[in-house]
């Protein structure tokens, strides 16, 4: 098929914090002609017609009814990683745009990550490594202690695909595991890795040495660990976040850090991200932040375009899309 002749999928940019990365480029040049959103906007009236497909990159390009009333062949709105928060997913579907994400990809990653720092944090990772390489240090103090993550309780909330798999690997650390799902008993990834379930969210807090949030971000979700959730989690115990900041109600949590209502924080995401440089958990020693690292890993972000690529051929080709997420 000619280059000119294939579908178009409008991009934000190649490279830059949301673009495409450049090593991808090549894979959806296999399939589409891309088009940036600076040369759509130049161009709008010639290029409109031909776009059938938008490769979101993070939260961009932004999706609004501007863009969308400008793309009158617009078929698909491919997400690059699992959340889609920052989608307005009824008025995509008001247009007849159906939307896709990638979960198989991101999964393996995110859950890295979520061990990664439960670990870091338990065993007080960041600051033993600048003490190890602070020309201030003379001698490695003997009482300079962290907690074990072999053998601890993990409350896991959200048992969805990443959930599972922080739970397997938090088997093989010989957790006792527990969860909470709003929707839905898994009883096969109970069995699987020995998990118990705990109906009400109160009970994982209260029992939970690590609590590790791996929800979606929705109106329900919005600030579900706040001061009242904090409270009920032991004073020794380490929030952790993989999700979206939004599901922590920060002030809430600078205050249980300040005043020993729980132990410490992980954070992998913030709202905003990144945090204003004057931003009071900043300023907090028993926190630990990462820039959303979830899925920033080579494999995941190459298997993110190859699902992508995947989900846009299907909907242009009127096939059953692999991972079609609904309003
Ligand atoms: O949602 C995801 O998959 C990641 O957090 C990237 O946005």
């Amino acid at each position: 098929m000619a280059k000119q002749e294939q579908p178009g999928l409008l991009i934000l940019e190649i490279g830059g914090v949301c673009g495409v990365l450049e090593g991808h480029v090549e894979l959806l040049k296999k399939h589409f002609h891309l088009i940036t959103m600076n040369e759509f906007l130049k161009n709008k009236e010639r290029l409109s017609e031909k776009i059938k497909s938008v490769f979101i990159y993070a939260d961009r390009p932004v999706v609004d009814r501007e863009l969308l009333q400008s793309l009158p062949h617009l078929k698909v709105i491919a997400n690059s990683g699992v959340g889609v928060n920052h989608l307005d997913l009824k008025l995509i579907s008001s247009f007849g745009v159906k939307v896709t994400n990638t979960p198989h990809a991101v999964s393996d990653s995110t859950a890295d990550i979520g061990m990664a720092l439960m670990l870091a944090s338990a065993r007080r990772l960041v600051e033993g490594c600048q003490i190890a390489v602070s020309p201030q240090t003379e001698r490695f103090a003997a009482d300079w202690l962290g907690d074990e993550v072999t053998g601890a309780t993990l409350g896991i909330i959200g048992m969805g695909s990443i959930g599972y798999k922080v739970a397997k690997r938090a088997k093989a650390f010989e957790m006792k595991i527990l969860y909470h799902n709003r929707n839905q008993r898994k009883e096969e990834e109970e069995q699987a890795v020995g998990a118990r379930y705990c109906e009400k969210m109160e009970d994982l807090l209260q029992q939970s040495d690590f609590v590790i949030l791996v929800v979606n971000l929705t109106p329900q979700t919005h600030k579900f660990i706040g001061k009242r959730e904090l409270e009920l989690m032991k004073p020794t115990a380490t929030l952790i976040n993989i999700s979206r900041g939004a599901v922590v109600d920060h002030d809430a949590l600078v205050e249980a850090l300040q005043n020993g209502i729980i132990k410490a924080a992980a954070l992998d995401v913030t709202y905003p991200e990144p945090l204003p440089r004057d931003h009071p958990l900043l300023k907090l020693k028993n926190i630990l932040i990462t820039p959303h690292l979830g899925i920033k890993t080579d494999k995941a972000t190459r298997m993110i375009t190859e699902e992508a690529v995947a989900n846009i051929l299907a909907a242009l080709n009127g096939l059953p899309m692999p991972n079609e997420v609904f309003p």
